[in-house]
């Protein structure tokens, strides 16, 4: 693949849509307090695609729902998220409640949730799901099945099949593009998708890559795309956010975090990569495992598993720190990280 230049240079001119700050998701549990997400912060500004990545268990879902005001029961999030309309209005998204909520939702921020193939219900078809959504919102029948028509088609689907299909007629990656559709048949200015590709072959998954910044550019979307498959979502995203252990680690223009990597997990993680524009099932896992919630490592969240870690490290948590412009990472050593844990290959460019 040839990496992106990503130009997020003057991302002051642009709205900044979401603003996430000290985002916190608990679990009261019988052993303690659970900390899924620990105080992350972060701004998604309008028309970018953000791709956030971690290891399973890492914490992508809850920022994913919190985005939404939609953590499960008996998780708590806290902190603030302001979204911002093109009007310069703004709503504190976890104020949200009842319908408001629900408007917001599907109007504004929409999100295909992780595992939601299985949303779409089996005993009715296709439209059927277009239309009962059109109705619950109080939208024009027939102009919300014009614009249906024309995502659908935008994906390229056939609508007319489509739509008088039932969920199980469809492959996964209609159903998973149909889903998409009917994400954006409200006209969201954000479309956040939590792994919408996990359960599609390979090829099926590229393709959609590629419809997402086809859909991207001409709707001047705003997309959130979370995925523990770095090749994938290196791919599509112009900025990616690398999780571990329920925080940001590094965050940056994708070619910067591809090229110069510079926390030591985001490190290990790209050459536990051999090649980014190999599949993730040639992906070695990085060596350790993950931390429990509950009982966390005191210090930098990493330190059991990084070859640099000093003392400092085990007692002292490492804010983001500017590593370049637009390109931050969690550590008190990345400028020995880019020493001392060598690349395999240059960032994996091939
Ligand atoms: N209902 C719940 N009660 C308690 N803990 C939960 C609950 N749901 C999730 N968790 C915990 O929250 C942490 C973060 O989970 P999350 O689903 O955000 O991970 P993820 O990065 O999305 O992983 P995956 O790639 O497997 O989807 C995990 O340790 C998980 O076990
Ligand atoms: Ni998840």
């Amino acid at each position: 693949m040839s990496l992106q230049t990503n130009d997020v240079a003057d991302e002051t001119d642009r709205r900044k849509i979401i603003s996430a700050r000290d985002l916190s998701v608990t679990f009261d549990m019988d052993r303690g307090t659970s900390r899924v997400l620990n105080d992350v912060s972060m701004d998604i500004y309008e028309g970018e695609i953000v791709g956030i990545v971690g290891e399973s268990g890492s914490g992508k879902s809850m920022f994913a729902d919190s985005m939404l005001n939609a953590v499960v029961d008996p998780g708590v999030a806290s902190g603030e998220i302001v979204y911002t309309r093109e009007n310069g209005e703004s709503v504190d998204v976890l104020d949200l409640e009842g319908e408001g909520l629900r408007e917001f939702r599907w109007n504004e921020v929409s999100m295909v949730f992780q595992g939601a193939l299985s949303a779409f219900n089996p005993t009715i078809r296709i439209r059927k799901h277009f239309v009962e959504t059109l109705n619950a919102h109080g939208v024009d029948e027939t102009e919300g099945m014009e614009r249906a028509n024309q995502l659908l088609g935008d994906l390229y689907l056939d609508p007319d099949r489509v739509l008088e299909s039932y969920p199980h007629e469809l492959s996964g990656g209609m159903k998973q593009r149909a889903l998409i559709a009917l994400s954006l048949v409200l006209e969201p200015d954000v479309l956040v998708m939590d792994e919408p590709t996990a359960a599609l072959d390979l090829l099926m998954q590229r393709s959609i890559i590629r419809l997402l910044r086809e859909i991207r550019d001409k709707y001047n979307l705003t997309m959130v795309f979370i995925t523990h498959d770095l090749p994938l979502v290196a791919r599509l995203a112009d900025r990616l956010a690398v999780m571990y252990a329920f925080e940001f680690v590094e965050t940056g223009p994708t070619g910067k975090i591809l090229t110069e990597p510079s926390h030591p997990y985001t490190r290990e993680l790209l050459n536990a990569t051999p090649d980014i524009s190999a599949p993730i099932s040639q992906m070695k896992p990085v060596e350790g495992s993950a931390p429990d919630p509950v009982t966390p490592p005191t210090g930098c969240s990493y330190h059991p598993r990084c070859p640099l870690a000093d003392e400092k490290c085990e007692a002292e948590a490492p804010p983001l720190m500017p590593v370049s412009e637009n390109h931050e990472a969690a550590c008190f050593y990345w400028e020995e990280a880019v020493e001392e844990i060598p690349m395999a290959s240059q960032g994996g460019q091939s």
